[in-house]
């Protein structure tokens, strides 16, 4: 598969841009349900968008009138995420995917005294994904290292058919790292920002994920 561009939503303006604004915003993200429901709206808009580029097959399908026949995915994918944050944007997936599979990864990051970090994956759970088309979604890419280590795990014992990799906001080192490490994998985000603070989490950003989604982790 050839490098490709990301794919970024708010290229085009459209009422996710008001689900993205809200997600931002240190007021309204106050509010932990329309946070997530917020990612969860943003995950189905990806999922349509990548439902575009799957494979697909001609269906007939029986009314009470009549047979209507209709193009049907050839195939489910397999909806990832990587526990926590990015719990409410695969629920939006699935939402759309909603004869897809699921698999869920533990990682977080282990950060040094001197600030540096690395990723350490406790757990991948995930069904057998030979042959499978992966979309691994994250609500953060930031530096994108949980994302590459945790893709490259999953590539060491699996073949898998495709892999798409979903955020709702990107950094572009985090998309530079993506396609620095897994060339073969498309990107898929909702919005694409260039600053990151010293402990690598996004400018503007919205913040800690995580902790917004379902309270400070100690
Ligand atoms: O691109 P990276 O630099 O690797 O960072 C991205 C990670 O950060 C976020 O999780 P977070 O650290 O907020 O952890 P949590 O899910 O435990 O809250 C996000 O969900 C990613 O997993
Ligand atoms: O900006 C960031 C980066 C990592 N994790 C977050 O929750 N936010």
């Amino acid at each position: 598969m050839p490098l490709t561009q990301p794919f970024i939503l708010n290229k085009t303006n459209s009422i996710a841009n008001q689900f993205l604004a809200e997600l931002r915003d240190v007021t309204i993200q106050q509010d932990k349900y329309r946070f997530r429901k917020n990612q969860e709206r943003l995950g189905e808009i990806l999922a349509y968008e990548i439902s575009k580029i799957l494979n697909y097959k001609s269906a007939d399908v029986q009314t009470p009138l009549g047979t209507a026949n209709i193009n049907l995915a050839a195939e489910q994918p397999v909806v990832a995420t990587i526990l926590r944050a990015g719990l409410p944007f695969h629920q939006g997936f699935i939402n759309f995917f909603d004869r897809a599979d699921s698999a869920f990864i533990t990682a977080c990051r282990k950060t040094k005294k001197s600030g540096a970090f690395t990723i350490q994956i406790d757990q991948i759970s995930a069904p057998n994904l030979d042959g499978k088309t992966l979309i691994m979604c994250d609500t953060m890419l930031a530096t994108g290292q949980s994302t590459v280590l945790v893709c490259k795990e999953i590539i060491a014992q699996y073949q898998l058919k495709a892999l798409h990799i979903a955020a709702v906001i990107a950094s572009n080192e985090g998309i530079a790292h993506v396609r620095a490490n897994l060339p073969n994998a498309k990107i898929w985000t909702c919005a694409v920002d260039d600053e990151m603070t010293s402990k690598a989490y996004i400018v503007p950003g919205l913040g800690d994920a995580g902790d917004l989604a379902f309270g400070e982790k100690v």
